[in-house]
């Protein structure tokens, strides 16, 4: 069943590697116009426009995928593990050979330009084709402490069935990012993309399969949140939740999974710093601003947030950071030349309103955007105030959206002290030349993740991941690997 001919939109999940639509209303035809609570509509955020639809799975649908997981989890375990990257990796040449429909998939659904998108479609294959090598599988030990030079054996097993709920920000890299490490590791996943943008992520399963990932190893569910994730969330089959999203339902699903004690990772909201230090190369901070700050029109967990710059350097920075901002190019995502696509949704563009609102109300000055596009409302008019401080929530909290607010400082050890306060711990970046400062600011900085003298940090081959409220676990290199496995020591005797 698909919804644009061009593009071959998936629209039915993919349970134990049968695609199926919802159970739920049988008796309405699932041809109908009408379209009954048995499907979820989907909208190109650009224009609003209805582009496919999905189907709400029930709750015994749930319970159906996640026993097939499980069996399929007790096969695919036991395939040698060279076979199952092997698999992977003809899943990453798939997707590769695929990166144009995928990347224009994306940006319909998603709304960011289609150079970001096919920039993000290689940058989540590269998660596959980086667990594609055996080498990453290498954690066992023979320890030398038994009664024979072989008695004692470490080993890493797969954890068993594992769920990955995502968010709409990035759908392909989201989700490759969790489903690659964990098949790797032999075990099975079952996905649930965000209601905004699913058909990404059908179309990667559709890929999969295609690559030979057997059925029920892979499955995508699409659905009501509370009803998927509950079903996810209470199973005791259900070993590992890997959530991205933002931090207040991560605190909730952590919670929902207590009861079964299952394995967490948890990639939560940011709030990164951006620190413009006296001795900073300015040109080069404001090449990273535009980079970190207005990547997916600022709606990226590891955006700089809000600019700290000092004070020697605050007027030459924020006049080249506001000369760069006002060539930006608005548009949709599937226009040449556009830098900025459209907010994912009207509650985004509200927050991002209120945010600026707040400032200017506070003191803040509107140096350019401040306001929707004039002739697009659905998009936020990419934005740098200047004279904001730390009282206003555009500094404060995740902004997610094209908006930089420029804070001045002149104390560094007063600054750090401040932006320990911060309950968000992802990323951080700053510009300085002096090794000391550099060595000094990358240490005192409370987040996983610092870009120095750099605003694009993300990459396959690193540990992806925050402190405090920004979660736990960590996603990619050879750490990746690790939430998806249990370690198991062995005695052996004669
Ligand atoms: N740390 C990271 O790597 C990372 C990456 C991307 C996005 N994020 C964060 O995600 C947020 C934006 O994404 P979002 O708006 O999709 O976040 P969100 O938390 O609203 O939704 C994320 C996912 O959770 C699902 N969800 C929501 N409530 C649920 C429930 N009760 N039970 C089960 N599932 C539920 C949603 O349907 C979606 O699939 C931002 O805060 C951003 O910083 C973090
Ligand atoms: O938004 C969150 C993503 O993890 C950003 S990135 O594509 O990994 O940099």
């Amino acid at each position: 069943m698909f919804a644009d001919s061009n593009l071959a939109l998936r629209q039915q999940a993919l349970v134990n590697g049968v695609w199926v639509s919802s159970t739920k209303n049988t008796t309405a035809s699932a041809t109908e116009s009408a379209v009954d609570d048995s499907w979820h509509e989907v909208v190109n955020p650009a224009t609003q426009a209805v582009i496919g639809r999905v189907p709400q799975l029930t709750e015994a649908q749930m319970e159906d995928c996640i026993s097939a997981a499980e069996a399929a989890f007790y096969q695919w375990r036991e395939v040698p593990a060279k076979q199952r990257c092997a698999t992977l990796a003809r899943w990453h040449a798939a997707i590769v050979a695929d990166r144009e429909r995928l990347a224009r998939i994306l940006t319909l659904e998603q709304g960011k330009p289609l150079a970001e998108a096919l920039g993000e479609i290689d940058y989540a294959a590269s998660y596959i084709q980086w667990y594609a090598q055996p080498a990453v599988l290498e954690r066992s030990a023979v320890l030398p402490y038994g009664d024979t030079p072989t008695s004692m054996l470490v080993v890493s097993e797969p954890i068993g069935v594992c769920a990955a709920i995502t968010p709409w920000n990035f759908p392909a890299a989201m989700i490759t990012r969790k489903v690659a490490p964990a098949l790797a590791a032999g075990c099975s996943m079952i996905v649930k993309p965000a209601p905004d943008t699913p058909f990404t992520a059908l179309a990667l399963a559709e890929l999969a399969l295609e690559a030979g990932i057997p059925a029920g190893v892979l499955n995508v569910v699409t659905g009501e949140a509370e009803v998927i994730g509950g079903t996810l969330t209470r199973s005791a089959k259900v070993r590992k939740l890997s959530f991205t999203g933002s931090t207040g339902v991560g605190r909730y699903l952590a919670a929902a999974c207590a009861p079964t004690l299952k394995r967490l990772s948890l990639e939560l909201g940011g709030n990164a710093p951006f620190i413009v230090c006296e001795d900073a190369d300015v040109d080069a901070a404001v090449q990273g601003a535009l980079d970190s700050k207005f990547r997916n029109a600022g709606q990226t967990c590891v955006c700089a947030n809000a600019f700290y710059v000092h004070d020697s350097v605050y007027e030459a920075f924020a006049d080249k950071l506001v000369a760069r901002v006002k060539k930006l190019q608005l548009g949709r995502g599937d226009e040449a030349e556009v830098n900025i696509g459209p907010l994912i949704n009207e509650a985004a563009l509200t927050k991002v309103e209120q945010l600026v609102a707040d400032a200017v109300a506070q003191g803040a000055t509107v140096r350019c955007g401040g306001a929707r596009w004039a002739e697009q409302a659905q998009w936020f008019v990419p934005t740098v105030l200047t004279e904001a401080t730390q009282d206003m929530r555009c500094v404060k909290e995740e902004i997610f959206g094209p908006v930089a607010p420029l804070v001045r400082y002149s104390d560094e050890a007063g600054l750090l002290a401040s932006l320990r306060q911060q309950e968000a711990g992802l990323a951080a970046y700053f510009y300085s030349q002096q090794l000391g400062r550099i060595q000094r600011l990358s240490r005192q900085l409370e987040v996983g993740m610092v870009g120095v003298n750099t605003g694009l940090i993300s990459d396959a081959a690193v540990p992806f991941g925050g402190v405090k409220a920004s979660g736990m676990g960590r996603e990619g290199g050879q750490q990746g690997i690790e939430e998806y496995l249990e370690t198991k020591y062995i005695k052996l005797s004669q």
